[in-house]
């Protein structure tokens, strides 16, 4: 019988990290086997320095694993090429980290355009900062932003070419409660509006809540995978 199950957006076999080498070796990740099924909303919880930013970094190409297999669509980004992998990530991948990265000098507008410029098929900027809520603010500098503002049009940067993955490591680390329940918000609406593939990583294990699926790291292996029955808003997530 053909295998009608859809491919995953992710999958991973065996796969481990080493950085360095000899007595000094850190394994960062120690044969990780991971199946994420597409448009999912995926929270990855652990301890600090339990390989949660190393998995990110691979899963969007900005790393390789030292062993093992990671598959994007079917397609094994194991055996890409740098080219090939910058190209992945270019089209296909879009990056929130803690700290926002915006250009000081251009207005929220300007800075999701500096991507809507080069993306083959982008959302008009617009559209993006609207999807996160900030429509209102788009002619203001990110000086004139809240922090909770500022990560949401680092998010709106993030899906204006249209990623078919959202890879966030932290992204409401660096904010108050209120503020983080914005941000939260505006990726679940990403989430379900542009059906993006959606890893948040997070120290707050009530986030957990907002998930279709939770993983959890420790000491560089699954040490948990479920999925939520239910999620919450993230507006009924008690921090
Ligand atoms: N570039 C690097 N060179 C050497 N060791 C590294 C490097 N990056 C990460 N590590 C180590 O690999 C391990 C896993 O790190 P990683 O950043 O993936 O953990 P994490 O779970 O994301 O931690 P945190 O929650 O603190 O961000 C840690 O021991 C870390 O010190």
């Amino acid at each position: 019988m053909a295998n009608t199950s859809p491919i995953a957006c992710f999958e991973t076999r065996d796969l481990c990290k080493v950085y360095g080498e000899g007595a000094g070796a850190v394994h960062a990740l120690r044969g990780v086997d991971l199946l994420a099924p597409e448009g999912e909303l995926v929270v990855l919880l652990g301890p600090s320095g339990s390989g949660k930013s190393t998995l990110l970094n691979i899963l969007g190409g900005l790393d390789r694993g030292s062993s093992g297999e990671v598959y994007f669509r079917g397609r094994p980004l194991h055996e890409a090429s740098e080219r090939q992998l910058t190209r992945y990530r270019r089209n296909h991948v879009g990056f929130v980290f803690q700290f926002y990265n915006l250009m000081p000098s251009l207005t929220a507008l300007e800075n999701v355009a500096l991507v809507t410029e080069v993306a083959p098929n982008p959302l008009p900027p617009e559209e993006a900062l609207a999807l996160v809520g900030l429509h209102e603010r788009i002619h203001h500098f990110p000086a004139e932003l809240s922090g909770g503002e500022q990560q949401r049009v680092a998010i709106a940067r993030a899906i204006a070419k249209r990623p078919e993955v959202l890879l966030c490591d932290e992204p409401t680390g660096a904010l108050d409660s209120a503020t983080g329940v914005k941000v939260l918000q505006a990726l679940r609406e990403v989430n379900e509006t542009l059906g993006a593939t959606t890893f948040i990583i997070t120290h707050n294990a009530s986030v957990a809540d907002m998930a279709d699926r939770v993983i959890v790291f420790g000491d560089g292996q699954i040490r948990e995978n479920r999925e939520n029955a239910t999620k919450l808003d993230p507006k009924e997530i008690a921090w």
